[in-house]
């Protein structure tokens, strides 16, 4: 039996499943993830059913590659009767050249390497992963499976930054991430919802963050942009900003790109706007003004993007919450929604508080769904397509 095994560095965590070959489809076997939160680092893993199955403390972790390897043991060590056909990675940035999955090679980790400055809290782990994973079983195939590739047809006008078209191009475009997401709410929606062909918008709301408009199940705009700064305020980034700001930054406060770039990726979004935290769990139980005011700045960011992607779309027939945020907090999901009332959203309250996955009311002009996050299956499916595309 075929086992493929799927990474998933993000910024705050490393997540990883396991899908073994059952005829023809694929079924997940075990998924877990390194929390790194509290004092001590810990291995969570979960059986497809969602029970617990691992929570063990790990010890001695100093730094990403130790994560790394003990995520990689664990693997190893749950795969039987399955045996390893090839492995799958999340890589944030592919860049112009990749409109789907790519298999690794020494070439292609350069060429993805060249892209760390544009994603450097995912990138290096994206690429670390790989080599570790070369360096361990050699003749496996690996595979690339890219969050820009699901937006690299957006429409031009939707591309192009307002800069002198020598910067577009060089590759100066707005890019989009979180596509394998995105993906999985394309491929999921069409079973619940009869009008997922039409203008949908989703949100990631993760330790990322970022919305998407979608039409015929095809991305056509992203509040994420060049780099995974843009949009959304997040857990620690900061989201859209003036560029006079940074001019100001960098000329009247004297600010290092060094120190900006820690300002803008790790000291801002909801840690910065709070400065308790850039966990939405601790936010929401919070009393403190300051914490209260980061969830009203995040929640009116929503709603402004969403109105932007609604027009990109033409207009708002369904709309999509996901990631762990968006899964998981019915409080700012039911104020987004309140927020939304002018395009025509209705939430049912106690199907909210319920969790869903169908949140709308039945006078709603809007489906509103909630979906679980699940870009391990997209990079399954990817990395199977791929490997076998290898073999033929
Ligand atoms: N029960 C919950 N209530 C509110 N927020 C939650 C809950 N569970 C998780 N979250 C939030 O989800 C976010 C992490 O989302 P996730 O998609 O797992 O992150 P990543 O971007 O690292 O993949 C954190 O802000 C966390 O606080
Ligand atoms: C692109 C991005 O922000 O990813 P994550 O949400 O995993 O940090
Ligand atoms: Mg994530």
């Amino acid at each position: 039996m075929k086992g493929y095994a799927c990474f998933n560095a993000g910024s705050s965590s490393i997540k990883f499943a396991v899908f073994v070959e059952r005829g023809d489809a694929l079924a997940l076997s075990s998924r877990g993830e390194i929390d790194s939160g509290g004092h001590q680092h810990r291995l969570l893993a979960w059986s497809p059913q969602g029970e617990l199955t691992e929570d063990r403390p790990l010890e001695g972790i100093n730094g990403y590659a130790d994560q790394l390897a003990a995520v990689i043991a664990w693997v190893e060590g749950h795969l039987a009767p399955a045996r390893l056909a090839a492995i799958g990675h999340r890589v944030v940035h592919g860049g112009n050249a990749h409109a789907g999955p790519a298999l690794v090679t020494p070439a292609l980790l350069a060429e993805l390497a060249a892209l760390n400055p544009l994603a450097p809290l995912h990138q290096p782990h994206n690429l670390a992963a790989m080599q570790a994973m070369a360096k361990l079983h050699p003749d496996l195939p690996q595979v690339a499976c890219f969050d820009t590739a699901f937006h690299l047809d957006n429409p031009r006008v939707s591309r192009l930054y307002a800069l002198p078209r020598a910067l577009a191009e060089q590759q100066v475009l707005r890019y989009g991430f979180h596509g394998l997401s995105y993906q999985h709410v394309a491929n999921t929606l069409p079973a619940l919802e009869p009008r997922a062909g039409g203008r949908v918008v989703a949100a990631h709301l993760g330790s990322g963050a970022s919305m998407c408009a979608m039409v015929g199940g095809r991305s056509v705009a992203s509040t994420m942009g060049f780099s995974a700064l843009d949009g959304l305020p997040m857990a620690t980034r900061c989201g859209s900003i003036d560029p006079g700001l940074l001019l100001y930054l960098l000329q009247d406060k004297r600010m290092t790109p060094a120190a900006m770039q820690r300002l803008l990726y790790q000291e801002s979004g909801l840690l910065g706007l709070s400065g308790i935290s850039g966990d939405m769990r601790e936010l929401t139980a919070s009393q403190e003004p300051a914490a209260r005011e980061a969830l009203d700045v995040f929640v009116y960011r929503i709603g402004r993007e969403l109105g932007s992607l609604a027009a990109a779309a033409g207009g708002l027939d369904v709309l999509v919450f996901t990631g762990g945020i968006g899964e998981h907090a019915p409080e700012i999901r039911a104020r987004v929604c309140e927020q939304a009332a002018w395009l025509g959203v209705r939430l049912d309250p106690a199907a909210n508080a319920a969790g869903g996955p169908r949140l709308h009311a039945a006078d709603s002009a809007v489906s509103v769904w909630v979906l679980p996050a699940d870009e391990e299956a997209v990079i399954a499916q990817q990395t199977r397509a791929a490997a076998d595309e290898l073999k033929s």
